[in-house]
């Protein structure tokens, strides 16, 4: 995959089929679009993702400010899925004062557009005006197909990243993989802690997300671990660590079952499964390896050889 970003002159010169929205979380609502994508791809056309790199939110207090996958994250979904080109476009003044219909002639030809797809809900240019009805305008003019698609429910209700924020946000996982398509993860680089976790003989992989990525209520975790594509079952804590004393940063710290190795340094990504119970300040550290230890028995039980079998 060809990944353009910080730049307006992006190019593509063969026959493409683009998509264009957030795709936060590449979620289910997601899924009727990508199968477009495909089905044009196999008919020749390259698959163009085209999204906007909006900066995050400066007040990132609110759950609804923060998001399901980083820039980084999405990157990696759609190189996994098959996509031949993702365009991020930095979000300028002059992007954002671009008329809707000067917008979409540049992409057009820019981008040698043969199909567009996109949700009911798309919108592009100033003040957000173009919308699917302006797709579907200019459609005989600039000689693209366009197909909407409207999103795909889930008990009465649209799949959005909302929605799937919103069960997150509560904890609820098992329903959050259901409405993605997969579970939600957190990954990153493997960093130094206290140190302790192996004095304890539960050594744990420390990953500190970055602000603006959702994370799940502080607590306990059932896991599941890939790194150098390999997977393992695991345990992972999300948190400060209150009974550590100092002035912990919000980590996800995992324990790989089975393993011992140095991974500092080693790209990890922890897919949350299912939540244990909420992250608690114990008297000292003894009196949490007890715990530590009742919730690894616990996922153990859970999780079964799940990480062997797949
Ligand atoms: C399964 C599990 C449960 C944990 N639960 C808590 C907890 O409830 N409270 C807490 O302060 N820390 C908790 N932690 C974090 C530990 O304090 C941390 O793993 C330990 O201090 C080692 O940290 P280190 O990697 O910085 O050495 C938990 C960690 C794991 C793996
Ligand atoms: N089963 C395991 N699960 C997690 N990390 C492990 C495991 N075995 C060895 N390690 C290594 O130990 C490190 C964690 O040890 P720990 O004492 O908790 O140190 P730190 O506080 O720096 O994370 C990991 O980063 C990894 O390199």
């Amino acid at each position: 995959m060809e990944y353009i970003k910080g730049r307006l002159d992006f190019h593509v010169a063969e026959p493409t089929v683009l998509s264009i929205g957030k795709f936060d979380g590449l979620h289910r609502g997601h899924e009727l679009l990508m199968d477009y994508v495909f089905q044009k791809k196999k008919e020749g056309m390259k698959a163009v993702i085209f999204t906007f790199d909006v900066p995050p939110k400066k007040s990132l207090e609110q759950d609804a400010a923060r998001v399901l996958t980083t820039n980084e994250e999405k990157m990696h979904l759609f190189e996994q899925i098959g996509i031949d080109y993702l365009i991020e476009c930095p979000f300028t003044e002059e992007i954002m004062h671009m008329p809707a219909e000067e917008f979409l002639k540049k992409i057009v030809e820019q981008l040698s557009i043969r199909c567009i797809v996109a949700g009911t809900d798309c919108s592009f240019g100033y003040q957000r005006r173009g919308d699917y009805r302006m797709l579907q305008k200019y459609a005989p003019e600039y000689h693209y197909e366009a197909q909407i698609v409207d999103k795909m429910q889930y008990e009465g209700r649209d799949i959005s990243s909302t929605f799937i924020r919103e069960e997150i946000a509560a904890g609820n996982m098992e329903k959050a993989e259901l409405l993605l398509g997969y579970a939600y993860f957190v990954q990153g680089t493997v960093v130094h802690g206290n140190q302790i976790g192996r004095t304890i003989g539960i050594p744990t992989i420390n990953l500190l997300p970055p602000q603006e990525k959702l994370l799940p209520p502080f607590g306990v975790y059932a896991a599941r671990v890939e790194i150098d594509g390999k997977r393992y079952n695991g345990i992972t804590n999300i948190g400060c660590k209150p009974t550590i004393a100092g002035d912990n940063p919000v980590g996800v710290e995992t324990n790989l079952f089975d393993f011992y190795g140095d991974l500092y340094g080693k790209h990890a990504k922890v897919s949350l499964l299912k939540w244990v119970r909420e992250e608690q300040k114990f008297q000292n550290v003894s009196e949490l390896k007890v715990q530590m230890e009742k919730d690894i028995a616990f996922c153990r039980s859970f999780l079964g050889d799940s990480a062997a079998s797949e």
